[in-house]
């Protein structure tokens, strides 16, 4: 299962989740008004996508320049931090309900997430905001992520959304990533110049495809450039997620730039299951948890590991570490990363979901191993 051109980022086989990133210049005319019809046109795709069973996650940008707009500040909001921060406030607010607006038409439901990029970094926030996306999913709603704009410092200046949905990718163990801007894909030059070549595939994010980007954002209206998506395209290359970016300008965006097969197409460097990968290729563990022959039985259907089935715990680990996982003649028969500490685990260990709730006074995970989060032996 992986992506290997443009094509793929609508097969749900292939690309069975996609994150979907669009831009501050797409959504906002230059005199700050947003571009309502157009976002319509995407939120019919994204419905199309979860009709034919795909999973959508937005990264949606815009909230500085919609709250410039709203409060009338100079440069678009990103005069001052102060500026950019106030804008995001009050912007984030209109760009979230109109993403609802929007998705309600199509009786979707939005989520909204709004990360910094540390959040993602340290791991039990990375736990949260991976156990929340996926109870999102799950459920059927559209995550529609942004930065958190109004607390964030260096994010809002550099126009880090392209890095975010790299790492919101990753995090939700995402298969492929569209990155909607307003220039057809990545040019050897900057585009403007007359003899530019688009690159339709980029095997590896060298230096010298770096070099190809130029200044910040076109239009003035977003921040990143091509130097941020690059660097989004760099992290998404070594989670092993096809990333492309592709034209959005137009009614239709995704569908268009797929059937046309036109965008720039990163591929990534190892297959799509680089969590997986590198759970699987942990050597040493903090400790370990001795399971019963059903939950064997269970993990060997693909199932996630429930306390019930938890014999024994060994070792001292934190919520977050990888552990491995023994059946009851101890013989290691999987590895994964656990949802509770060593404290809780013994706590629970051999109680039902409804007596874990009332043992630790708290609405557990549901799982004390995910099965997304877990390789077997
Ligand atoms: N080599 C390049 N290829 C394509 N676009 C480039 C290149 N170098 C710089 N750019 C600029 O990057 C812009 C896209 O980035 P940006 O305006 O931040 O869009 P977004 O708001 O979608 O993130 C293009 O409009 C273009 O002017
Ligand atoms: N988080 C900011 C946008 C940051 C950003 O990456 O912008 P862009 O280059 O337009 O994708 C906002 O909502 O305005």
């Amino acid at each position: 299962m992986s992506v290997e051109n443009l094509l793929d980022f609508r097969d749900v086989e292939k690309c069975p989740r996609l994150v979907i990133k669009i831009g501050s210049a797409l959504l906002i005319h230059p005199d700050g008004e947003p571009r309502f019809e157009w976002l319509r046109t995407v939120a019919h795709e994204i419905s199309g996508a979860r009709e034919r069973g795909q999973e959508i996650i937005v990264v949606a940008s815009g909230s500085v320049a919609l709250g410039a707009s709203m409060l009338e500040l100079p440069d678009g909001g990103r005069g001052t931090l102060a500026h950019a921060q106030a804008a995001a406030s009050v912007g984030q607010v209109f760009l979230a309900s109109t993403w609802a607006q929007l998705l309600a038409e199509y009786n979707l439901k939005a989520g909204q997430m709004l990360l910094t990029l540390d959040d993602l970094e340290g791991r039990s926030r990375y736990l949260n905001a991976r156990n929340t996306l996926r109870e999102l999913l799950e459920r059927g709603a559209i995550p529609i992520i942004n930065e958190n704009d109004t607390i964030a410092t260096n994010e809002i200046r550099f126009g880090d959304n392209d890095r975010l949905a790299a790492r919101v990718a990753q995090v939700a163990g995402a298969n492929g990533i569209l990155l909607l801007t307003d220039v057809d894909g990545l040019y050897d030059k900057h585009p403007e110049e007359p003899d530019a070549q688009m690159l339709s595939e980029v095997r590896g994010v060298t230096e010298e495809i770096h070099d190809m980007a130029t200044g910040g954002s076109g239009s003035g209206i977003g921040s990143g450039g091509m130097t941020s998506k690059l660097l989004a395209a760099e992290i998404a290359e070594r989670a092993g997620i096809a990333l492309a970016i592709i034209k959005g300008k137009d009614d239709y965006p995704i569908g268009r730039a797929i059937s046309a097969d036109t965008g720039t197409l990163f591929l990534p460097k190892r297959d799509d299951n680089a969590f997986k990968n590198w759970i699987g290729g942990r050597l040493r563990f903090s400790g370990s948890i001795r399971i019963d022959d059903g939950a064997l039985k269970a993990l060997q259907n693909g199932k996630s590991l429930l306390a019930a089935g938890i014999t024994g715990v060994f070792g001292d680990f934190e919520r977050g570490d990888v552990i491995a996982i023994e059946d009851a003649q101890g013989r290691m028969i999987a590895k994964g990363m656990i949802e509770y500490d060593k404290e809780d685990c013994v706590k629970i260990r051999g109680l039902r979901s409804d007596q874990v709730a009332r043992r630790l006074g708290h609405v557990p995970r549901s799982a004390v191993i995910h099965r997304d989060q877990m390789v077997m032996l």
